[in-house]
C-alpha cells in the first residue's frame, strides 16, 4: 500500500521544497498538499508534477487559522484515507515583521553577530491580530490549528504495528524567554513568532510523551529516542548546508502543563464553534 504523506503549507517555501525532496526520495508515496488557497495549491501541484510526472498528488483545503476549516479538513482526511504515515506540520506565519534597529546595530558590533543572523533573536517584532475564533492569529496558525488537526485525525495516526511520524517545522528563533505559560497565545508581547515556535517545541515533547505511552511511536527522528532533540538545518560560512541536533531548552513539566492547557482550550473553542454553528442552522 502507498504511504500517505500530508504536508501543511505545502504550496511555497520550505513546504514546497520539502514536497520536492519527498518525491525525489520516493515517488511511490501519495502526497497530500494541505493548503489554504486552492489556486496556489494547484500551481504547486503542477510544478511538482512537472518534476515527477508519475507522482500521486492530492490537495486538501485547510486554513489553520480557522477551527471550522481545520475540523472540515480533518473530516475530509478521514473520508479519504485510512491512515497517515507522515504528517508534516509546516505551515506558519510571521505577520508584519519589523526590525528592532537598536538590537540590530548593537548586535552587529558584538560577539553575538553570527548568532543574531542565524536565529534572528530579538531582532524582529510582529503585530499579531485576533482571528474569528477569538485567538491570536500566530498562535492559532502555527500551533493550535495543528494541535486540533492532530487530535481530530488521531485514529489515522494510531497504529501500534506501523506507527506514524509527526514532524514539526520549528525554528532557531524559538526562544524560551519569549514564551509564558500564563500568556501562551502571546497577547501581551511583540514576539508572537518566537513564542509560537517555542510552543511547538513544548508541544512536540508533550505529544511524544503521551503518544509513546500509548505505544504510538511519534518521534522527532525515528532512529533516535531523545524527544528533547531538535534538528536544525544550518549553513556554514562557506555555504555548506548541514543538519545539527540541538537540545530543546525546556522542562518536561512545562510541556505537560502547556499540553493540558491546550486540551482545555480545545474543549472551550470547539464547544463555542458548535454552538455558533447551531445558531446558524
Ligand atoms: N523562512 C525561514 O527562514 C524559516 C521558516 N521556518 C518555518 O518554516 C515554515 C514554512 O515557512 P516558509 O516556507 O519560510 O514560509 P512561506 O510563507 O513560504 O510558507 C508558509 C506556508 O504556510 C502556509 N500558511 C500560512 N498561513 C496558513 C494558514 N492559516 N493555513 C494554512 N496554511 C497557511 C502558506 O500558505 P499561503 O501561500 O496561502 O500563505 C505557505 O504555504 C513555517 O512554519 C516557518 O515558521 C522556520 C525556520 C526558518
Ligand atoms: C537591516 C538589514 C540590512 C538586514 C536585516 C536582516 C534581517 C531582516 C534578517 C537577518 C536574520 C534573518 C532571520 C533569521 C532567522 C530566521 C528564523 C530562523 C525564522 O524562523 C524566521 C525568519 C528569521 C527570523 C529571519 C528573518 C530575517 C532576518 C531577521
Amino acid at each position: 500500500m502507498k504511504k500517505v504523506v500530508l504536508v501543511t503549507g505545502a504550496n511555497s517555501g520550505i513546504g514546497l521544497a520539502l514536497c520536492e525532496r519527498l518525491l525525489e526520495e520516493d515517488d511511490q508515496i501519495h502526497l497530500c498538499l494541505a493548503c489554504r488557497n486552492m489556486q496556489r495549491a494547484e500551481t504547486a501541484r503542477i510544478s511538482l508534477l512537472s518534476l515527477h510526472p508519475a507522482a500521486d498528488i492530492g490537495i486538501l483545503q485547510v486554513n489553520l487559522g480557522s477551527l471550522k476549516s481545520v475540523c472540515q479538513a480533518a473530516m475530509e482526511v478521514k473520508r479519504r484515507y485510512r491512515r497517515i504515515d507522515f504528517l508534516y506540520l509546516n505551515a506558519g506565519i510571521m505577520p508584519n515583521p519589523c526590525i528592532n534597529l537598536k538590537v540590530f546595530f548593537s548586535g552587529l558590533f558584538s560577539r553575538k553577530v553570527v548568532h543574531m543572523f542565524a536565529t534572528g533573536e530579538g531582532l524582529l517584532t510582529q503585530k499579531d491580530q485576533v482571528t474569528k475564533d477569538g485567538l491570536q492569529e500566530v498562535f492559532e496558525t502555527n500551533v493550535f490549528g495543528h494541535f486540533v488537526l492532530i487530535r481530530a485525525i488521531e485514529p489515522l495516526l494510531c497504529h501500534i504495528d506501523n506507527p506514524s511520524q509527526l514532524i514539526w517545522t520549528s525554528s532557531s528563533n524559538a526562544r524560551k524567554s519569549a514564551f509564558s505559560l500564563l500568556d501562551y497565545q502571546h497577547t501581551q508581547g511583540q514576539e508572537s513568532y518566537s513564542s509560537s515556535k517555542y510552543a511547538t517545541d513544548l508541544l512536540s515533547v508533550a505529544l511524544n510523551r503521551h503518544f509513546n505511552k500509548q505505544l504510538w511511536l511519534f518521534r522527532q527522528k525515528p532512529e533516535l529516542l531523545d524527544p528533547l532533540q531538535k534538528y536544525c538545518s544550518c549553513t556554514s560560512g562557506l555555504g555548506n548546508n548541514y543538519v545539527e541536533p540541538r537540545k530543546i531548552n525546556l522542562e518536561e513539566e512545562s510541556s505537560e502543563l502547556f499540553y493540558q492547557k491546550l486540551l482545555e482550550l480545545e474543549k472551550q473553542t470547539l464547544k463555542k464553534l458548535s454552538e455558533s454553528e447551531e445558531a446558524y442552522t
